[in-house]
């Protein structure tokens, strides 16, 4: 039996603003392909936790590697796809085309020297009809709808066909035909053997969909299978969120 290398692993890891622990012994992993859930009440370290897989911010103590390597040696900045939370939210002023928007995706990756040519025009349209999003291409991004501008902002981090992509709180903000076609296409995307982590609020739904539930809240209060999760949902959630996690639940 072959052992894979895992797409990120975490060692360890802590991390503080200023003297406040805001992560605390964080260890996970995740496996080429594998979709994980990361779910946690607000102010509990979620995006804190994605910058540190980003390279924006430093951990304190512990390790992060994405494939295998240490996050300092890491140069294949382009196997990461990354979605923030705040993609969504254009204004209709914003000047710049669907298909500019894109291509943004791979403006960082090229040579200076380098066109922009007609393979990275193909690409631009591969990843646009990944999303669904061809017939939108000469739009303005800023008079798409929330839902429609997240795809768009999907198939910028898919241009260069990342092996992990990092959704922060994507369906914050959509409605709900929009948040089941968002769902679809991730799971489309998982099909396809990406490797994903999801920052998500809405525990319920995440947890039908993942391999992996994450649930944070200064540090790891579950980490493995969804299913014993369920099982011991109440415990779990009291035990993450405090006592009053129904409402926290329902917050967006
Ligand atoms: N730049 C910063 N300087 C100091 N403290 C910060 C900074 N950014 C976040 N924090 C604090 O760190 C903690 C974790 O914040 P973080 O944004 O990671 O949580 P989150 O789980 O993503 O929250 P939300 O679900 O509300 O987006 C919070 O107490 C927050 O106030």
């Amino acid at each position: 039996m072959t052992i894979k290398t895992p797409v990120l692993d975490l060692e360890n890891v802590s991390f503080s603003y200023d003297r406040k622990p805001v992560l605390e012994d964080i260890n996970f992993g995740i496996e080429p392909g594998e979709f994980v859930g990361l779910v946690g009440p607000n102010g509990s370290g979620k995006t804190t936790l994605i910058k540190i897989i980003l390279g924006l911010l430093k951990a304190n103590h512990g390790e992060v590697r994405l494939f295998g390597q240490p996050l300092s040696k890491f140069k294949k900045l382009s196997w990461i796809g990354y979605v923030s939370q705040k993609s969504n939210s254009f204004n209709s002023g914003f000047p710049a085309t669907v298909f500019e928007v894109v291509s943004m995706g791979l403006y960082s990756q090229m040579k200076f020297y380098k066109w922009f040519g007609k393979k990275e025009r193909l690409k631009v349209w591969e990843a646009l009809e990944k999303v669904g999003m061809e017939d939108y291409a000469k739009q303005n991004i800023g008079r798409l709808s929330g839902g429609q501008q997240q795809r768009v902002f999907i198939a910028r981090a898919l241009v260069r066909n990342p092996k992990l992509l990092i959704l922060d709180e994507p369906t914050v903000g959509v409605d709900a035909k929009s948040e089941n076609a968002f769902y679809d296409l991730i799971e489309s995307m998982h099909k396809e053997k990406l490797a994903i982590l999801l920052v998500s609020h809405d525990i319920g739904t995440i947890t039908s969909k993942v391999d992996k539930v994450l649930c944070l809240n200064k540090r790891l209060h579950y980490h493995g299978d969804p299913k014993q999760f369920e099982m011991n949902r109440q415990e779990i959630l009291t035990d993450a969120y405090g006592q009053h996690f129904e409402l926290l639940e329902h917050h967006h």
